[in-house]
């Protein structure tokens, strides 16, 4: 009985524990351990090479983890019988046999799996590639191989879906509708672990955030809390009565920045308990605005010092391209 409900209890979770890959003196993947759950979509970033590929792959059986390990409902990978019907995923979209149809690749994937026929038309209906169906897969644009790709990850209908940069090549029609599929897919219960270079299109997806850098774990938690905790949120304010908006504030025990061109900057305070302050003192306010960090600004305030490539940000337009460096 305790064993029935532990097991249900990791249905639909992809659970990492210590995972490790080196290769050599290199290491990939740094004692990872963290737990995806169902229901939402979590969001999976790191810089260039922090080993978000090389975490999938293991997570696939498709790496051998130099140490720890990871279950897929609470199953080594390796054990699961027909994997595309527990996870689907979508690595790299070209590393498909390109002779074959979109109809054959799909149909190779589905006979192997147990999965029948019909469900491969259904597939490519749901990503829009029913047209070209019987066309070879190797004069598919960048796209439409993403599209071929992501059916291929739908065809068992699994509980878990992994995507790794699953907007790559796609245009903003595309994007919107992974973005709307990745959302229905986890509004069904399922789990869906998505890996992006684009964090606006992260931000507005997401729910929940894995951060790494340099193999090793450096957040697991809300999009919300995480963008809270690594930036900065302020007010601000303009008014042309400043000097005595200034006083008001100082009185009130609110620090107060002063920012270039008149504008006040406050730190620890609500804007709806400035407006108060105001309104109480009869003071004009031309700006009275929140200012929230997007994702992308806490992304780079956490991982600066894990970024392993970056450029000279202060180099001159002429040196441009030859500002490339790599951290020792
Ligand atoms: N087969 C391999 N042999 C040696 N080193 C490897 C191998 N695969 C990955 N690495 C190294 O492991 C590190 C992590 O690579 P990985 O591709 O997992 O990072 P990533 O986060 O997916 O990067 P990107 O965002 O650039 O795709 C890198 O330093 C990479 O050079």
């Amino acid at each position: 009985m305790a064993r029935a409900q532990t097991a249900s209890y990791r249905v639909r979770m992809i659970e990492l524990e210590g995972l490790t890959k080196r290769y050599g003196e290199k290491v990939a993947v740094n004692h990872l351990t963290f737990t995806v759950r169902p229901g939402i979509v979590t969001g999976f970033l790191g810089p260039n090479g922090a080993g978000k590929s090389t975490t999938m792959r293991m997570m696939l059986g498709l790496d051998r983890p130099t140490a720890g390990d990871v279950r897929i409902d609470g199953q080594h990978y390796d054990h699961l019988k027909d994997p595309l019907k527990y996870i689907g995923a979508l690595l790299d979209a070209k590393a498909m046999h390109g002779g074959r149809s979109a109809f054959n690749h799909l149909l190779c994937l589905a006979q192997s799996n147990g999965i029948p026929k019909a469900r491969v038309d259904e597939v490519l209906d749901t990503v829009g590639l029913t047209s070209v169906a019987r066309k070879k897969a190797k004069g598919f644009s960048l796209g439409m191989g993403q599209r071929l790709g992501i059916a291929g990850a739908l065809l068992g209908d699994p509980r878990i879906l992994m995507f790794d940069e699953p907007v790559n090549g796609l245009d903003p029609e595309g994007i919107h509708w992974i973005r709307n599929l990745m959302k229905s897919l986890a509004g069904q219960g399922r789990t869906v672990f998505v890996s992006s270079h684009l964090m606006s299109e992260m931000a507005l997806t997401a729910e929940h955030l894995v951060v790494i850098g340099q193999g090793r774990l450096l957040a697991d938690t809300s999009m919300a809390d995480f963008i809270a905790q690594n930036s900065r949120s302020y007010v601000r304010i303009r008014s042309p009565q400043r000097e005595r908006l200034l006083d008001v504030l100082h009185e009130a025990g609110i620090t107060v920045v002063e920012s270039g061109s008149g504008t006040l900057e406050v730190d620890g305070a609500k804007s709806e308990q400035i407006g108060e302050l105001a309104a109480q003192h009869q003071l004009v306010l031309h700006e009275l605005s929140p200012q929230q960090a997007s994702l992308e600004d806490a992304f780079m305030q956490l991982t600066a010092e894990s970024v392993e490539y970056h450029a000279h940000t202060d180099a001159p337009p002429q040196q441009w391209g030859g500002g490339w460096n790599k951290e020792t």
